[in-house]
């Protein structure tokens, strides 16, 4: 299969790596990479089967300033809610191209260790069983690749998890123990599975390698730029000041204001995700653990 991946950041370099396995793969991005096959996004657009790795804020504006055609089939592999319109990444692409020519990437899948051709399994989501198929089949031996219909699902649980994973990493950075983190990530789960089934998600999404996979792997390790974040804030560092030291997207950063305010517009009982916005809008991180730890008439589900 032929393949255009489009931005050699972390991730798509990977994706990069793993694809070029099996498959001829062609990659481009904003800046000149020294990658194999590494040509123009002209060279990209005349292909068929498209990867967009972008960080989730430029997906929109990319996809303006870069009008695909109706002959392209796109994956996105990036994870994230636009913060300005509010809308998850599969609604963004619905406006660009039709739904049977769209297909979504989640699991877990840190790219350091996919670049070292370490095993994971991911899940290809797209209700074109066919599609999801051909791109389910281009990945190599070491990622086992399933495919799913539960694009709304897969999309939320890819960006919540970030969110999560940030207060993974305050959670550690403040020494809370692993009592602690079990519980976040648990209740975290709850949470990210209570917030898309308002828009229609499936729960063994959540229960599966695009929700609790994705959440246990980025919420508890230092290979997570989101976790990092964490653990940043809980050493009472500024936002600003985390990001720039990284040097790399920390989507968790833009998804927990967006998830703060469609959560107040639908009314959707969200408590740590509320909890991470505000720290990172400059609130003691050890008030929000003992905010949290409030008993809440809303907490009694799903316990
Ligand atoms: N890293 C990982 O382990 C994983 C990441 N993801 C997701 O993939 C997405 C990308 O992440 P990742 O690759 O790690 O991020 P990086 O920060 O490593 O890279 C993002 C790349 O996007 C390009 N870029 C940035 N801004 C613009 C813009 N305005 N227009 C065009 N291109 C731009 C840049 O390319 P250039 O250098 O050429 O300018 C940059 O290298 C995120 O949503 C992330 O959550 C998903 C799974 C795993
Ligand atoms: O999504 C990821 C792994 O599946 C990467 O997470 P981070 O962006 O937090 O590094």
């Amino acid at each position: 299969m032929k393949i255009g991946i489009i931005g050699a950041g972390k991730w798509g370099t990977a994706l990069h790596f793993a694809l070029l396995q099996k498959n001829e793969v062609y990659i481009t991005s904003r800046h000149k990479h020294n990658l194999t096959n590494f040509v123009s996004l002209e060279e990209i657009l005349t292909l068929e089967y498209l990867i967009l790795v972008l960080p989730a804020q430029v997906i929109r504006e990319w996809l303006q300033a870069h009008p695909l055609s109706p002959h392209h089939k796109v994956m996105l592999a990036s994870k994230g809610i636009d913060i300005k319109t509010k809308k998850f990444l599969n609604q963004i692409l619905e406006e660009y191209l039709p739904l049977n020519h769209l297909a979504f990437l989640s699991g877990p899948s840190f790219a350091a260790e996919v670049s070292k051709g370490l095993p994971t399994a991911v899940v290809v989501n797209s209700t074109n069983e066919n599609l999801a198929k051909k791109y389910a089949a281009a990945f190599p031996d070491f990622m086992k690749a399933y495919i799913s219909d539960d694009i709304v699902g897969a999309e939320i649980a890819g960006a919540y998890k970030n969110v999560i994973a940030i207060a993974g990493g305050i959670c550690d950075g403040l020494q809370l123990g692993n009592n602690a983190r079990a519980a976040l990530l648990a209740r975290g789960l709850v949470e990210m599975d209570r917030f898309a089934e308002r828009f229609g998600a499936k729960k063994e999404t959540f229960l599966g390698l695009s929700g609790a996979g994705d959440l246990f792997l980025t919420a508890s390790s230092k290979l997570s730029r989101n976790y990092r974040v964490g653990l940043g804030l809980a050493q009472g560092k500024k936002v600003e000041e985390i990001l720039k030291e990284l040097g790399e997207v920390a989507e968790g950063v833009y998804t927990a204001r967006a998830i703060y305010e469609i959560a107040k517009e639908y009314a959707i009982y969200t408590p740590i995700a509320n909890e991470v916005y505000r720290i990172l809008q400059g609130k003691d991180p050890k008030q929000s653990i003992i905010d949290l730890l409030e008993r809440n008439e809303n907490d009694s589900s799903n316990c």
